[in-house]
């Protein structure tokens, strides 16, 4: 008999083969950032005075920079996320285009201590895959978005988007009982809505 293999491996396994997967989407469409952010605007419609908040990318995760430029022009506030501590859920502080970014947890670039803190309307995460059956959401590992939307949701509304390549949309998928789920999914190939059940 075989012995049981961890959740956790297992999602090492899929977290594996779905870098692989990105990166050769982002080889490949190279203009994606600009059709998945009118495909955002489109789905989502955000109302000016409301606040969008967006990620600052690393390596092949879909660029957000078009849909920052084009949610700025509409009057919508963007924030991005800042790790205050680790085991912790991220925190959200608006992006402000003339206010440099420091460099924070990871690499990840993020608003700096000055930065008003903003409670997001819509959350637009990394991702390294989301389940096209309910989307389920596969991230780097840290649980941050898992911990940050569970706190949201606990008091408020607010709407999860996964932003990525189409590529990035799968079928076989681990899911673990503290993954939270996404809204949305968004990509150059159009926008996705899940029927969420938690
Ligand atoms: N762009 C971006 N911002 C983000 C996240 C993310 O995944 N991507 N996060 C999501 O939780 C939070 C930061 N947590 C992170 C946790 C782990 C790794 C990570 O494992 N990074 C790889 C290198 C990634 C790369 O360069 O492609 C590593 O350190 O080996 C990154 C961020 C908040 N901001
Ligand atoms: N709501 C939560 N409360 C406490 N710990 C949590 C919560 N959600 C996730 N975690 C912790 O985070 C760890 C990593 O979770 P998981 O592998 O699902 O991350 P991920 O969703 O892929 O990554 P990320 O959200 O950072 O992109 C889990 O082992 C778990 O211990």
């Amino acid at each position: 008999m075989l012995a049981p293999v961890p959740l956790l491996d297992w999602k090492a396994v899929f977290r594996k083969r779905a870098k692989k997967t990105r990166a050769r989407a982002a080889l490949a469409q190279p203009g994606a950032a600009k059709f998945a952010a009118n495909h955002f605007l489109t789905a989502l419609d955000p109302q000016a005075g409301s606040t969008v908040a967006l990620y600052s990318p690393l390596g092949d995760e879909l660029d957000t920079a078009p849909l920052a430029q084009a949610l700025a022009e509409r009057g919508v506030a963007v924030a991005l996320p800042v790790v205050a501590a680790k085991g912790q859920p991220l925190t959200f502080r608006l992006f402000e285009v003339d206010k440099p970014l420091i460099e924070g947890a990871y690499g990840v670039r993020e608003p700096g201590p000055d930065a008003p803190e903003r409670r997001p309307d819509i959350v637009v995460t990394p991702l390294l895959a989301a389940r096209r059956a309910d989307g389920a959401r596969l991230g780097m590992g840290g649980g941050y978005y898992d911990r940050t939307l569970a706190a949201l949701r606990e008091d408020g509304a607010v709407v999860a988007v996964g932003y990525g390549y189409g590529d990035q949309l799968t079928d076989r998928f681990p899911v673990a009982p503290h993954d939270q789920f996404l809204d949305w999914f968004v990509s150059e190939r159009g926008a996705v809505r899940f029927d969420r059940r938690r």
